[in-house]
């Protein structure tokens, strides 16, 4: 297996720029997305299936991907959601205690097209210098012709409205139902580590479509309202928006996570702006504006918060900034119970500095 000859593979931009790889396994075929990389050197699974990535290109910019195999307990959802991956070494020979299964099996389950041997430093370099844009990865080497034109169709990133596509159809239940605390959950594109952070501080959790009413959620009678992550543009996203502002109003605890925070920002008139390039990575320094200290975090995002726009905003305070770039990490409101953050205090992967920032909402919730 290891030394069989591999179909080729090419790496094709939306302004015509080729690279080229190899597809893993004996798999064939084309994908669009848009181009995005990552900088973890861990958490291969849980990138995977992060819904937030849905309908991106993933190049792993870590050398080796699969060689620790995979874990059924190491998924944010039930399935893939990256529309691809692209990789340096595809490790088709894995080790660890707790693996289960190979990479190359759980990308075939999720018939997942991956390409490895590129030569992702030169690609992520350009990316970094040209901007995040959409590509397409395909086995059709002989076809640059057709792959450009069907490439020129793909919709951009900016202006889409993804949550739709990776959000539960029904509403459902997280936890245990004589928890202390509920919380209802809009799923915008919900990671399991987010249920599974905000149960484990006693609370029962109803998790609800991205296109539910305020009253749907008011229902429940929970104690607390919760915006999840999620993959796209913040801005087609209304009904969440206009869901945020009736909590808001009412004074209601509320808290978001990434487009979650972007949707709050939304719904207190502050404008979000497709980023040159994202933050997708797991050691991102943020520094707390309210205590000074520094955090590492977790981040995959495209998309930020109007820094200029918030300040200027009476309602508002910028909590957490990105120590990078200065862009908007985290926000409050001053005078009400709401607060949200552009990274992710889940993890998974990634470092647990954040996990505070669920204790500060079961706090509010108990205010
Ligand atoms: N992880 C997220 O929630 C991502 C939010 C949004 N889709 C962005 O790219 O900025």
């Amino acid at each position: 297996m290891k030394y069989q000859k591999r179909q080729k593979a090419i790496i094709l931009l939306a302004d015509g720029t080729i690279f080229y790889g190899k597809a893993v396994g004996n798999k064939q075929g084309t994908s669009f997305g848009e181009v995005c990389f990552n900088t973890g050197m861990t958490g291969y699974q849980e990138i995977f299936t992060d819904p937030s990535y849905f309908g991106q290109l993933m190049v792993t910019t870590n050398a080796h991907i699969g060689n620790y195999g995979t874990n059924a307990d190491e998924v944010e959802s039930d399935s893939i959601k990256i529309a691809g991956l692209i990789c340096k070494n595809f490790s088709y020979v894995y080790s660890r205690v707790d693996s289960e299964g190979s990479l190359e099996a759980f990308l075939d389950k999720n018939n997942l097209l991956a390409i490895s041997d590129v030569d992702t430093r030169a690609l992520v370099s350009y990316i970094r210098d040209h901007g995040a844009m959409n590509a397409v990865i395909s086995t059709e080497v002989d076809n640059i012709e057709g792959l450009k034109k069907q490439l020129a169709e793909v919709p951009n990133m900016e202006g889409l409205e993804l949550a739709s596509k990776v959000s539960t159809k029904e509403p459902y239940y997280f936890g245990d139902e004589n928890a202390t605390y509920k919380v209802a959950a809009l799923d915008i594109g919900i990671k399991k580590n987010i249920l599974r952070n905000i149960a484990s501080r006693d609370a029962y959790i109803k998790v609800f479509p991205y296109n539910s009413k305020f009253e749907d959620l008011e229902a429940f009678k929970p104690d607390g309202y919760f915006l999840s992550n999620g993959p796209g543009d913040p801005e087609p996203l209304v009904e969440a928006q206009d869901l945020a502002k009736e909590v808001i109003k009412r004074d209601l605890p509320l808290f978001g996570i990434c487009l979650g925070h972007q949707v709050i920002a939304r719904a207190n008139g502050v404008s979000t702006y497709k980023m040159h390039n994202g933050h997708r990575g797991i050691n991102h320094p943020v520094k707390n504006l309210e205590t000074g200290k520094g955090e590492i975090t977790s981040q995959n995002h495209g998309f930020a918060v109007n820094r200029e726009e918030s300040e200027a905003n009476p309602e508002l305070q910028i909590t957490h900034v990105h120590l990078n770039d200065h862009t908007v990490a985290g926000l409050a409101m001053k005078n009400k119970n709401c607060f949200s953050v552009q990274y992710h205090p889940e993890a998974s992967p990634g470092p647990h500095d954040s996990s505070y920032l669920f204790d500060q909402f079961i706090e509010n919730i108990k205010k």
